[in-house]
């Protein structure tokens, strides 16, 4: 049967990357989606800016809603001081089989935590189930339509706390409107825009960060 893009992404990190070096997958990532094939990877722009902001909040329980292929993933565990951990929500099962192996082979599957299903499933269940209290860091690059609800859900769970960062991407293409409204609008989040490009492109694009106030 036909390989799907993201199979045949993961089989070039397999065959151009060095096993547990998470760099080495990054490079392999943007290489081959720079030069071959297009996907929906944040890419190594906005990944500086994804760097920047996990440098800054260092992160004991980060959560990432969209993982995709892991790229971002790989992004975030690669920065994690010991004993943090990244909780990451796919739900396309397809999407979370390459993954798994993209984090396996980076060798950050220790620090990471890939959760299968839809993201205002499991957003409830986080206290409980995965034994979370609080995340101190949120990467939304899921569908856009979901931003402004899975960013009142997590409110309403009582997952963030004072100093809780949320950072977006996409918020100008395929653009999320209704959430940037909403933060920069309401007076429990102080929002910063970080201008970027598209992915692999020269189109503009955008991260948004919004820090919980409490
Ligand atoms: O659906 C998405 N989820 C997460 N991230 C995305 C992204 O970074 C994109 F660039 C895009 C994108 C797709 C097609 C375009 F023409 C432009 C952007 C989509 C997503
Ligand atoms: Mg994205």
């Amino acid at each position: 049967m036909n390989q799907s893009k993201e199979e045949r992404i993961l089989n070039f990190v397999l065959q151009n990357a060095v096993r547990g070096d998470p760099c080495s997958v990054l490079e392999a990532i943007d290489k081959y989606c720079s030069q071959k094939e297009w996907s929906m990877n944040v890419g190594s722009e906005k990944g500086l800016i994804l760097d920047k902001v996990v440098e800054e909040v260092s992160p004991s329980v980060a959560l990432e809603l969209g993982t995709y292929c892991g790229y971002s993933g790989v992004r975030i565990a690669r920065l994690l001081k010991a004993g943090a951990r990244l909780l990451t929500v796919e739900f396309n099962p397809a999407f979370a089989a390459v993954a798994k192996q993209v984090f396996e082979f980076a060798g950050v599957q220790d620090k990471v935590k890939l959760i299968e299903g839809p993201s205002d499933e499991i957003i409830p269940q986080l206290k409980k189930k995965y034994e979370v209290d609080t995340v101190d860091f949120v990467f939304l690059d899921h569908w856009k339509d979901r931003y402004k609800p899975d960013t009142i859900l997590l409110q309403e769970c009582n997952l963030l706390r004072k100093g809780s960062v949320l950072l977006a991407d996409n918020v100008i293409i395929p653009g999320a409107p209704e959430f940037l409204n909403y933060v920069r609008n309401n007076s429990h989040f102080q929002c910063t825009n970080y201008p970027a490009h598209l992915e692999y492109m020269k189109a503009s694009d955008a991260m948004e960060k919004a820090v919980f106030l409490g």
